[in-house]
């Protein structure tokens, strides 16, 4: 399936989950079993070579995993806050609708690993800078992250390449 084609099967809501936000939805590109199947595949080309895959809860666990499983890399579960039974590192962030925590198991990651993170999409880049920090501290190298949508006009691609994070997305919604 081509890149419009793939965008033509995730769904616009305007104002939710508050005014002003034209959330777009993945719950009916999922839905689309050659579609879902696809996004997999392109996500999973764009991170080969990385030793394992970062993803981050929620919907970034769903490609994450799937990518992970198909390269038969480990995956590295983010969590929100409160999740994780085992002593964890932790990083506040802002995200395009609201303030939140990410914490992980740093013993998850071996040091230098080369981890490419994965999400369904990319707003301002907070969850993914943040994401990106936490498995720095963690001593994992990360240098590649892929995200079904990029939301160009909020930024996120840029703050990424600042920190040296090279951004691959599959497609980009901008004024539509
Ligand atoms: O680039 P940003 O501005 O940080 O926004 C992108 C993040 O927002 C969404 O997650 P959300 O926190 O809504 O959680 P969910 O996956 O549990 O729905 C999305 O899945 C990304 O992780
Ligand atoms: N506009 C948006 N649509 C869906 N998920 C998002 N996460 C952050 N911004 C989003």
């Amino acid at each position: 399936m081509t890149p419009d084609e793939l965008k033509a099967l995730v769904r616009t809501i305007p104002d939710f989950p508050k005014t002003g936000i034209q959330f777009r939805d993945i719950t009916t590109l999922l839905g689309h079993g050659p579609g879902f199947a696809a996004s997999v595949e392109w996500l999973a080309e764009a991170v080969e070579g990385a030793e394992a895959i970062a993803g981050m809860e929620a919907r970034g666990f769903i490609f994450g995993a799937a990518v992970a499983a198909r390269l038969r890399r480990p995956f590295l579960p983010i969590r929100k806050a409160g999740k994780l039974p085992c002593a964890v590192i932790g990083v506040d962030y802002e995200l395009e609708y609201g303030l939140d925590r990410l914490e992980m198991d740093p013993s998850a990651v071996a040091q230098g690993q080369q981890v490419a993170i994965v999400d369904d999409l990319l707003a301002t880049g907070g969850t993914a800078l943040a994401a990106t920090e936490l498995l720095r501290l963690a001593g994992a190298e990360v240098r590649r992250a892929a995200f079904v949508i990029d939301l160009p006009e909020l930024g996120g691609s840029a703050k990424l390449a600042s920190q040296a994070v090279d951004v691959r997305t599959l497609m980009g919604f901008e004024g539509d």
